[in-house]
């Protein structure tokens, strides 16, 4: 039986679970910029403190689904290499489960960006005019 693992292995470990994804995943590589662009841009239109939470969650958890989705897509191709109904089910419902947080974290990016560009587009105009 394996020795007993350290904390920091484990952290590790998950670390490159997460920069395999990122070199390997052309989707994760996407959300990460998305990420990104959204973080600099709440922190230029200053979002509140609860508008943050709620971003910070809406990026983690389509991240989250786009991992464990990576997981199923292995896991199936270490099983099965050749085409199988079962596997493109699975294989769809995990990315299923990516796109439904995607929506969510559009609409919640929507919510919150949508106002404060809208008033900072007024302001650039009025300005622009005056
Ligand atoms: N072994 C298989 N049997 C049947 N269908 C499969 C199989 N492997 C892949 N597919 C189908 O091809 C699609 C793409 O699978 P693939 O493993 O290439 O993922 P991907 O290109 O990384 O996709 P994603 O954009 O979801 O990350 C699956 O959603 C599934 O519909």
């Amino acid at each position: 039986m394996e020795q007993e693992r350290t904390f920091w292995q484990s952290l590790r470990d998950a670390w490159g679970g997460i920069t395999h994804s990122l070199k390997t995943e052309r989707n994760m590589r996407i959300h990460a910029t998305v990420a990104t662009v959204v973080f600099l841009t709440a922190w230029l239109v200053e979002v509140s403190r609860w508008e943050w939470v709620a971003l910070t969650f809406a990026v983690s958890t389509v991240m989250a689904a786009e991992l464990l989705n990576t997981a199923v897509e292995t896991t199936v191709d270490l099983f099965m290499s050749t085409y199988h109904p079962l596997a493109r089910i699975a294989k769809n419902v995990a990315a299923g489960a990516v796109l439904l947080m995607a929506v969510n974290a559009l609409v919640i990016g929507v919510i919150i960006f949508y106002p404060k560009l809208m008033h900072l587009f007024k302001v650039l105009l009025l300005n622009y005019f005056n």
